[in-house]
């Protein structure tokens, strides 16, 4: 029998959602799996992300390896993968998402509001770091790259107060002991796509893979990630979005923020997902068109 080639990035993190998927496969279709790690530009870097060109350095190798024939699926954290579709690719699944919100990790069991002022909190996600300066302007943002255990270890050996990371990533890398407080999605909305995962194959070849998707992650997913797509051309500020399905009701909400933390504009639009033929897109359409209008096009000029 042919063995499925499972390419994936190497750290600790990429590592364990990949085995998930793996497992996952391995017991819905009886199908026998192969890990291939793949260094990319993303792990190799210490720069910081907006310097070696952010967006798609952490899938561009993948998806290369997966053209090139060198694996047949690869996993990505579906908020590192850039919206624009590629040729020749199709995303076969999006698991069940985890836990999509933000979490500090602060010494002495200690949040944000009860942080000291001046307290050194590390994140070098720009939305994490206009989020904080938004809503806890007395505490000092310090710019931060490296996997979860050096971030958390920053912490831990007193160089920082307090980090800010993804629950999902915590939990896959097993430090999820190392939270003091989840943020409410509500006033701390994440990333689009954030704690979900993306099964990526050939197109064509999506039959498989095709077993792990879960339909209201998808279309919860598909939602924020096409308000990231629609305010692209007008819009390079922070974004954070949160999709909810309940009653079959899809409630899509989305928050851009001034990188400077000097205001922030938001928009949310409901509706029946039986209602339209893509309502994902209908949604997302609805909240940039008005994100837009209040000008998020311009909100980057806040810079400090
Ligand atoms: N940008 C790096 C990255 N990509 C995915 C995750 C966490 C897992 C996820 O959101 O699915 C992380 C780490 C973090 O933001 O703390």
């Amino acid at each position: 029998m042919t063995v499925i080639r499972i390419g994936t990035r190497g750290s600790t993190l990429a590592m364990a959602q990949t085995t998930t998927v793996a497992r996952a496969l391995e017991n819905k279709t009886g199908v026998e799996t192969e890990i291939i790690p793949i260094s990319t530009q993303g792990d190799r870097s210490t720069e910081s992300l907006s310097l070696i060109g952010g967006q798609g350095v952490f899938a561009n190798a993948l998806r290369d390896a997966l053209l090139a024939g060198e694996c047949d699926i690869v996993v990505h954290s579906l908020k590192d993968l850039p919206t624009a579709e590629i040729p020749g690719l199709t995303i076969a699944a999006v698991p069940k998402r985890a836990d999509e919100r933000d979490v500090v990790c602060a010494r002495d069991g200690l949040t944000l509001e009860t942080l000291p002022a001046g307290a050194r909190v590390g994140t070098g996600s720009p939305r994490r770091q206009a989020q904080l300066r938004s809503l806890y302007p007395e505490l000092e943002v310090v710019d931060l790259r490296g996997n979860i255990d050096s971030r958390l270890d920053k912490v831990t050996d007193g160089h920082l107060d307090a980090v800010i990371l993804a629950a999902a990533g915590l939990a896959r890398a097993g430090r999820s002991d190392a939270v003091t407080e989840h943020l409410g999605i509500a006033g701390w909305p994440t990333a689009p796509g954030q704690g979900a995962l993306a099964v990526e194959v050939r197109t064509g070849e999506e039959k498989l893979a095709s077993v792990l998707d879960h339909k209201p992650s998808r279309t919860k997913t598909n939602a924020e990630r096409y308000v990231l797509a629609f305010l692209d051309a007008g819009c390079s500020a922070p974004l954070g979005a949160h999709a909810v399905i309940d009653d079959g009701l899809l409630f899509l909400d989305a928050r851009v923020y001034a990188l400077d933390g000097s205001r922030y504009l938001t928009s949310s639009h409901a509706l029946y997902v039986n209602d339209v033929e893509d309502p994902a897109r209908e949604a997302a359409q609805r909240v940039a068109d008005e994100l837009l209008a209040q000008g998020a096009g311009d909100l980057t000029g806040a810079r400090a």
